[in-house]
């Protein structure tokens, strides 16, 4: 089968795309393509290291599984080598040609709609094989495919719109890839220089890197070693090299145990989080080893599902060796290392929140999200996590934030609840009438603003054994407290509270007089189990045929002025009274972000406007 065929081909438009931003507009970095070719050849070895277990037949089998560099300065060329799986012809033109991996998918995306500059992106995502472009004008990859009848083959380009595969002689298994550095990249045909490069981003690839016949990189597991052992700049080069990152792991949890099982972490939390960043939804990323061995870089259902912004390795000499990424799934011991580990990362938040609030408020902006998701969802950690939530209160100032541990140590003595507002911002709940009379009997008020708080709040119920309340809903029970002012008598009250009633019908459930009020005549109040604003908002937004009828428990004020008048207009001036209850109600509805038609309004308005100037 060697037929000495040229084909010709050329690359998708995204590809085209993408070396284009490669070969133009990334100029800071560039020495990152090293450790991205170096990290392809051990994942290709990784790769048929597993195969070894299955497959008798492997091209080539003994050769040694390591990456090969030579440089040529005369030549001005650099070659990397490994042994790893190699690619047969249709592998390279979809693993070479096409956007087939996400990473450089969700790469291009979040490029389109983030605005970030590439420059800052690149050191995120990294651009893998095709980074090889920033210092080569053209590339040979040579390989051999593990199969045992894999041809030879030569897939060359230089990086503008196409490549070609020809067969090729001598070519053992793997990859070998040939870059002609352009002229003012020679640096990298200097063996100094790439024996630097790989000391500083591949020093922990887990197979032997080679210039000539001296290895260069330490293949260390760090996480096995004492912590005394380790300098910060030791944990920051592995933290990069593990999670493929450029930026400084901001928190880091170097763990051991002997028992019950014999456990080794490293955990890191990153300083970016790519989702906020519209990036899509991260896979988890903490890889499983066991004794040094991986077992999978990426296990799902190891820790749970909140946790997936954090890089790092577990290790358990405690699981079976041959355990399988099928058979970890259903492994009790697996099961076991996660909840032990989530329980500390969960611990080393709260130290760390406690030790360093400033750092852990930054922390929190970028990576609020998962901790939310983490107080929904993960059961298990409920509790623990939701002293992680922060948030603005009716006591906090400026951007200050509070906890829930805090508000307890600030709550009344006999309080046995949470009071919580839902709200857009600080300024629409404070503007709003239901804050009126908590702030009057010294309750604190929590300020949720985000969009999913409402469905965080609801998830959680309670916190320490007191139940988390909303205060725009009815049912809230207050102590009495001292008023000023004369109010309408009990009688008048009722009397009042039954002509709204009936001129409002159906729209309400109940009209009776409150404790909540101060300064504003009437207030709306969503029944305790009904849907608030702002969830039915989402609702609509969700699906455009919902529909649902606003009825709410409408509390007046028997103190206020305009309610004292009202009491005496409804026998004196019934067209009037009739007016301003209406106005009343769609008042309190807007206050509440629940009127949903305003023409009614509108026209009432008008009317009484005319009544006004007589
Ligand atoms: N040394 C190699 N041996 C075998 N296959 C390789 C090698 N280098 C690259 N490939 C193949 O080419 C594909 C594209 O590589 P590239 O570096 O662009 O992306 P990736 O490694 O999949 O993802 P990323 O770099 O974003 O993590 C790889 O998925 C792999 O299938």
């Amino acid at each position: 089968m060697s037929e000495a065929t040229t084909e010709k081909h050329v690359f998708q438009a995204e590809i085209q795309q993408l070396l284009d931003l490669v070969v133009h507009s990334l100029y800071t970095d560039r020495e990152i393509f090293l450790r991205e070719l170096i990290s392809n050849a051990s994942d290709s070895m990784e790769k048929l290291r597993h195969l070894e277990g299955t497959e008798k037949d492997i091209q080539d089998a003994g050769i040694p599984l390591q990456v090969e560099i030579t440089t040529d300065e005369e030549a001005g060329t650099l070659t990397i080598q490994d042994h790893g799986i190699g690619m047969t012809r249709e592998e390279l033109v979809e693993n070479l040609g096409t956007i087939a991996h996400s990473g450089t998918k969700s790469f291009l995306e979040a490029l389109k709609d983030s605005g970030n500059s590439p420059e800052n992106m690149i050191g995120q995502f990294g651009v893998g094989f095709y980074s090889a472009f920033m210092v080569a004008d053209e590339v040979q990859v040579y390989t051999r495919s593990w199969r045992q009848n894999g041809e030879g083959l030569v897939w060359t380009s230089d990086g503008k719109s196409g490549y070609e595969i020809e067969a090729a002689d001598g070519v053992t298994r793997g990859v070998k890839i040939v870059l002609k550095l352009k002229d003012d990249q020679k640096e990298y045909a200097k063996e100094d220089r790439v024996k630097h490069l790989v000391e500083t981003y591949s020093n922990f690839v887990g197979f032997p890197v080679m210039i000539g016949d001296k290895r260069i990189n330490e293949v260390e597991a760090l996480w096995l070693k004492n912590k005394s052992e380790i300098s910060d700049d030791e944990y920051k080069s592995f933290y990069q090299f593990q999670a493929k990152a450029f930026d400084e792991p901001q928190y880091r949890l170097h763990f051991s145990a002997d028992a019950p099982i014999e456990i080794n972490a490293l955990i890191f939390v990153p300083s970016e989080n790519p989702e906020r960043m519209g990036m899509q939804k991260m896979e988890p990323a903490v890889a499983l080893y066991c004794k040094k061995v991986l077992i999978d870089p990426e296990p799902k259902n190891l820790l749970p599902e909140w946790m997936r912004f954090l890089k790092g390795v577990i290790d358990s000499a405690d699981l079976p060796l041959n355990i399988s990424r099928e058979t970890m799934q259903d492994s009790a011991l697996v099961r076991k290392v996660g909840t032990v580990i989530s329980k500390r990362v969960i611990k080393m938040f709260e130290k760390e929140s406690n030790g360093d609030p400033d750092k852990y408020r930054a922390f929190y902006k970028k990576f609020d999200r998962f901790i939310k998701e983490g107080v929904a969802t993960d059961f298990a950690n409920r509790d623990a996590l939701a002293k992680l939530l922060r948030f603005e209160s009716s006591m906090t100032e400026g951007d200050a934030v509070t906890s829930l541990p805090e508000y307890l140590t600030r709550a009344k003595e006999e309080q046995d609840a949470i009071y919580y507002i839902v709200g857009s911002n600080r300024e629409q709940i404070e503007a709003s009438p239901y804050l009126e009379a908590f702030k009057k009997r010294g309750l604190e008020v929590i300020y949720f603003t985000d969009a999913v708080d409402e469905y965080v709040v609801d998830s959680l119920g309670e916190f320490d054994g007191k139940k988390l309340v909303s205060v725009s809903k009815g049912g809230v029970d207050l102590e009495d407290t001292d008023l000023d002012g004369d109010a309408l008598s009990e009688d008048e009250t009722a009397a009042l509270c039954d002509f709204l009633k009936n001129e409002f019908g159906d729209k309400v459930t109940k009209v009776e007089a409150g404790k909540r009020l101060v300064d504003s005549p009437v207030i709306a109040l969503t029944p305790q189990d009904a849907m608030t604003p702002q969830m039915r908002a989402m609702m609509k937004a969700m699906d455009e045929n919902f529909k649902d009828e606003v009825k709410v428990d409408l509390e007046i004020n028997p103190r206020h002025e305009l309610i004292k008048k009202l009491a005496e207009a409804k026998d004196a001036q019934p067209e009037v009274a009739a007016l301003v209850a209406g106005q009343l109600l769609d008042n309190a509805l807007m206050a509440a972000g629940l009127l949903e038609d305003a023409r009614d309004t509108v026209s009432r308005m008008n009317s009484l406007m005319a009544k006004a100037l007589g």
